[in-house]
């Protein structure tokens, strides 16, 4: 597929370790997050993430990763780490997602076998959002996985950026890019050794496939 000039926008996420906050500024991706997501073995306390956003350089986005919080907690998350974005993965409704002042991505899961709205009815539903993220798990089931879902699968008609999330791999970020055109890629347990214990090795290959995937112009 043919696509114009373009620099796909790269996510890193459940990030525990300043070195590894460190390392993904050096990289130049452009956002890590951190998970306060209640069941994820990555979750961070707010005052944790607080000190890991010391470690981020100028001109990297901090995202903050929710899953059906309670509002005092994102509240007290937003106060203490000053995130740009937020994310959320469960089953908010705009109201809430739009109630902390900061800019949010609303993540669709992709897994299961129900039907999917198509970007009309999303954009319908989550007029707030900035932008929508695509992961491979069910509703209700937390993600970070390392699974991916059928990229076939997205839904037509977006207007606002999305992300592709899910089973993203140095090995195939490439394909991904090129068989969907993201916004911007988002990645966990694919630059892993364990779960928040990020690989520098991994960290730099996938950077340099996405970049790779950027120069493929056709
Ligand atoms: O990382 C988690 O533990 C997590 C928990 C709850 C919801 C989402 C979570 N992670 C997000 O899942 C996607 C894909 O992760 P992976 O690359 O397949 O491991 C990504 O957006 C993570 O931020």
């Amino acid at each position: 597929m043919s696509r114009t000039p373009f620099r796909t926008r790269i996510k890193f996420c459940g990030l525990t370790r300043p070195g590894d906050v460190r390392l993904a500024s050096e990289l130049g991706v452009d956002a890590v997050g951190f998970v306060f997501a209640e069941k994820s073995s990555r979750r961070l306390k707010a005052e944790e993430a607080r000190a890991m956003r010391h470690a981020l350089a100028p001109l990297v986005d901090a995202v903050a990763l929710f899953m059906d919080n309670a509002q005092e907690e994102v509240r007290e998350v937003v106060r203490q780490v000053r995130p740009s974005l937020l994310q959320f993965h469960g089953s908010e409704d705009d109201a809430f997602c739009r109630g902390f002042g900061v800019p949010y991505l609303k993540a669709v899961p992709m897994g299961g076998n129900g039907s999917l709205e198509d970007g009309i009815a999303l954009h319908r539903r989550y007029p707030g959002a900035a932008g929508f993220l695509f992961d491979s798990h069910g509703s209700g089931e937390s993600g970070g996985s390392g699974r991916a879902f059928d990229w076939s699968r997205l839904p037509s008609g977006m207007q606002k950026p999305f992300v592709l999330a899910g089973g993203l791999t140095p090995d195939n970020v490439f394909r991904a890019i090129r068989d969907t055109m993201p916004w911007g890629v988002d990645v966990s347990s694919g630059i892993e050794v364990s779960p928040g214990i990020k690989d520098g090795d991994r960290m730099r290959k996938f950077v340099e496939e996405v970049r790779r995937a950027d120069c493929n112009v056709d």
